[in-house]
């Protein structure tokens, strides 16, 4: 599913972010992403989505190396892939219905056919009464609510989480990982980048610890 090998990562002229990585992740697998501020975790997860590729090394997604792909296939293993960004990344012209709704619509869904499906899930992360919001007037915790209701509603082989609880209290935290770990149980391999270690511990799962650019496979 996903496999790096002797993967390092450097920006520019910078020193290296990350170096002799190596890991396997078997599908429908679960970890938590950790290490400290500045450790490469968004590095990793960006390597993943195929926003970078990787100075050195391989890393394989889905059988393929990513460093080979064309535009066309990076394209198509992308909407294979739900990804929570940072910074959210919801597109402001859209309502916050309509961002969310977005992945079905490109995968070529009819409206008609992900309606309730879409409400529902706005109403499960507590945006029942944002759905038709734009998201500049939504709050830091709702963009990022609507960002994982976004990355998820498509049910994707594998989902991509950027800190995805740093902006809600930890009530709503732990409601927004137990959508993942419904998610994982009906097939979807998850990573959550975190540096919430209360919440790793509450949910138990193995995590990549990345320490001085390299990960270890923890638990
Ligand atoms: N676009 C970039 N250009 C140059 N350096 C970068 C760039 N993005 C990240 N870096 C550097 O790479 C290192 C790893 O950054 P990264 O954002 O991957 O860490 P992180 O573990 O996700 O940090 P945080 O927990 O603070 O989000 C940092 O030293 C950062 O300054």
């Amino acid at each position: 599913m996903i496999r790096f090998e002797n993967v390092a990562l450097r920006y520019d002229e910078g020193e290296e972010v990350l170096r002799d990585v190596n890991f396997h992740l078997l599908p429908g697998s679960f970890y938590f992403l950790a290490g400290p501020s500045g450790a490469g975790k968004s590095t990793l997860l960006r390597l993943l989505f195929m926003s970078l590729k990787p100075t050195r090394g391989t890393v394989h997604l889905f059988g393929k190396n990513t460093s080979n792909l064309q535009p066309e296939d990076r394209a198509k293993t992308r909407r294979r892939i739900g990804i929570v960004f940072q910074d959210f990344r919801l597109l402001d012209h859209m309502t916050t219905w309509e961002n969310i709704s977005l992945p079905l619509r490109v995968h070529g869904r009819k409206p008609h056919e992900y309606r309730d499906d879409v409400t529902e899930l706005l109403k499960w992360v507590g945006l029942g009464n944002r759905m038709d919001a734009y998201p500049p007037v939504l709050s830091g915790g709702e963009k990022q609510r609507a960002a994982i209701a976004r990355a998820v509603i498509g049910k994707p082989e594998l989902l991509l989480a950027d800190e995805p609880t740093g902006n809600v209290d930890p009530q709503m935290a732990r409601r927004l990982l137990r959508l993942f770990v419904e998610l994982n149980r009906l097939g979807t391999s998850v990573i959550i980048a975190t540096h919430d270690y209360q919440l790793m511990r509450q949910f138990g799962a193995p995590r990549l610890q990345l320490e001085r650019g390299t990960v270890q496979i923890v638990g």
